[in-house]
C-alpha cells in the first residue's frame, strides 16, 4: 500500500520555469495566482533569506515532491470504516448515528454538511441533521443539543462552525456530551488533549487527519523540527499539541510573528492552517521538509465554472520544487477530515456498546 501512495509526484513545471527558478532570486518565481491575489507582507522579505540560504540554489530540478494523496488515503480509512461498521451490525444489530447541527443558511457550510452526510451514507452510518435559522437564540441549539444527549441511537454529535455571532461558542460546545463530540471541542477533550499522560475520548478530525497522512506515509515525527502556522481552536493549537505528544520540537507561527519565513526554513515538518492563500513562498520551505497544507482558500478564476477555485496556504509549484512531499489543495487535508469524522463516529458507537 505504501509504494502505491508513494508514487505520484508534483507535476514538475516546464524545465524553462526550473531553470528561471534556479537562476533568478525566488521573489521573481511566478506563483500561479499570484495576478489575483495580493503577496503576503512576509514575501517581502524572501530574497534575503532565500539568497542566505545557499543551500536553496543547489536544488535540481529532479527533486520534485511526492504528492501526499489524502483522497487516496481517505478512501481507504472509508473503506476500513465501512467494513468495521457492517462487521458491528452483523455481530450486535447496532449502526452507527451522526447528528448534524447547522445553524444559519453560510453557503461554505452548507456544502461541508452535505458532504458530511454524503459521506455518512457511503459507509453505513446514519445521519440526523437540524436546521436552525440564522437569528434562533442559543437555548434553541442547546436544547436540540440535549435531545441528541439523549438519543441512544446517536453516537456522535457535530455542531458546524463558525456559529453566528450572537451565540457564545463555549456556551454550545460545552453543552455536548463528552462522550459524543466526535469533533473533539469539547473543553474537557481540549484539555485532556494539552496533557502528558492524558489522552482525550475524541480527537479533532482535521488534526488528526494531517497526523494520519504523516503516518501513513511513513513520515518520521519524533526528533523532527515542526512549525505550525495558526493557532486556532480547530486546527492549529490542536494538531501543534498532537505534534509535541508525539515527540516533535514544535514552534508555532502567528499573526504577530516577526520573519515566519526564518522560523519555517528551520523546519522539516511544515503544517499551515493560516487561510491566506500564497502566504507560504518556496524560500520558507526547507529543501526536503515535508508540507501539510491545510488552508482552503478561494481565489478568483474566470475560468472556473463557478467563479473562484479553492487554493491552499502554500505556493504549490514552488513548494514542489524544495518539499520532499506535500499535500495537494483540494485533495488533501479536506478529504483526511470527512474520513477522520467517520472514523470517530464509528470508534463512538463502539465505545458506548463496548464492541471490540
Ligand atoms: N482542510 C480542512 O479540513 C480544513 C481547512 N480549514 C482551512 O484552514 C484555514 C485555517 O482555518 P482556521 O484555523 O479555522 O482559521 P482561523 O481564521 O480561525 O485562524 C487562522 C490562524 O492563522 C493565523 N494567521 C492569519 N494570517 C496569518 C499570517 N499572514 N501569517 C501567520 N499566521 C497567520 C491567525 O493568527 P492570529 O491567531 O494571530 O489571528 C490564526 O491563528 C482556512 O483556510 C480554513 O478554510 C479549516 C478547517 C478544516
Ligand atoms: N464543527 C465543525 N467541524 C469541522 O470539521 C468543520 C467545521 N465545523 N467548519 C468548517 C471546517 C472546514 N472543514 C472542511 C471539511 C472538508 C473539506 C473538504 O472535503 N475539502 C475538499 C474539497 C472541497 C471543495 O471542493 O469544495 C478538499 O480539500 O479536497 C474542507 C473543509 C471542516 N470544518
Ligand atoms: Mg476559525
Amino acid at each position: 500500500m505504501v509504494s502505491s501512495i508513494l508514487s505520484s509526484r508534483c507535476p514538475l513545471s516546464s524545465p524553462a520555469a526550473v531553470a528561471r527558478a534556479l537562476a533568478l532570486p525566488r521573489m521573481t518565481l511566478a506563483c500561479r495566482f499570484q495576478s489575483s491575489v495580493p503577496m503576503p507582507l512576509g514575501s517581502m522579505a524572501v530574497r534575503s533569506v532565500a539568497s542566505r540560504n545557499s543551500s536553496l540554489s543547489a536544488v535540481a530540478p529532479e527533486t520534485s515532491a511526492k504528492v501526499i494523496d489524502g483522497k487516496l488515503v481517505s478512501g481507504q480509512i472509508k473503506d476500513e470504516v465501512a467494513a468495521e461498521i457492517a462487521r458491528m451490525k452483523d455481530t450486535i444489530g447496532i449502526v452507527p448515528g451522526l447528528a448534524v447541527i447547522l445553524v444559519g443558511s453560510r453557503k461554505d457550510s452548507q456544502t461541508y454538511v452535505r458532504n458530511k452526510k454524503k459521506a455518512c451514507k457511503a459507509v453505513g452510518i446514519n445521519s440526523y441533521e437540524v436546521n436552525l435559522p440564522e437569528d434562533c437564540t442559543e437555548e434553541e441549539v442547546l436544547k436540540h443539543i440535549a435531545i441528541f444527549n439523549d438519543d441512544s441511537s446517536v453516537h456522535g454529535i457535530l455542531v458546524q462552525l463558525p456559529l453566528p455571532r450572537h451565540m457564545k461558542e463555549e456556551n454550545i460546545l460545552n453543552a455536548v456530551s463528552i462522550e459524543k463530540d466526535v469533533d473533539g471541542f469539547h473543553p474537557l477533550n481540549i484539555g485532556r488533549l494539552a496533557m502528558q499522560g492524558r489522552d482525550p475520548l475524541f480527537v479533532p478530525c482535521t488534526p488528526k487527519g494531517c497526523m494520519e497522512l504523516l503516518h501513513r506515509y511513513d513520515i518520521e515525527i519524533k526528533g523532527k523540527r515542526a512549525v505550525v502556522i495558526g493557532r486556532s481552536n480547530i486546527v492549529g493549537m490542536p494538531v501543534a499539541l498532537l505534534l509535541q505528544k508525539a515527540n516533535a520540537t514544535v514552534s508555532m507561527v502567528h499573526s504577530y510573528t516577526k520573519n515566519p519565513e526564518e522560523i519555517t526554513s528551520q523546519a522539516d515538518i511544515i503544517i499551515s492552517a493560516a487561510g491566506v492563500a500564497n502566504l507560504v513562498r518556496g524560500s520558507w520551505i526547507k529543501p526536503g521538509a515535508v508540507v501539510i497544507d491545510v488552508g482552503i482558500n478561494p481565489v478568483d478564476d474566470a475560468e472556473s465554472p463557478r467563479g473562484y477555485r479553492l487554493v491552499g496556504d502554500v505556493c504549490y509549484e514552488e513548494a514542489c520544487e524544495v518539499a520532499s512531499a506535500i499535500t495537494p489543495v483540494p485533495g488533501g487535508v479536506g478529504p483526511m477530515t470527512i474520513a477522520m469524522l467517520l472514523s470517530n463516529t464509528l470508534e463512538s458507537a463502539k465505545r458506548i456498546h463496548n464492541f471490540k
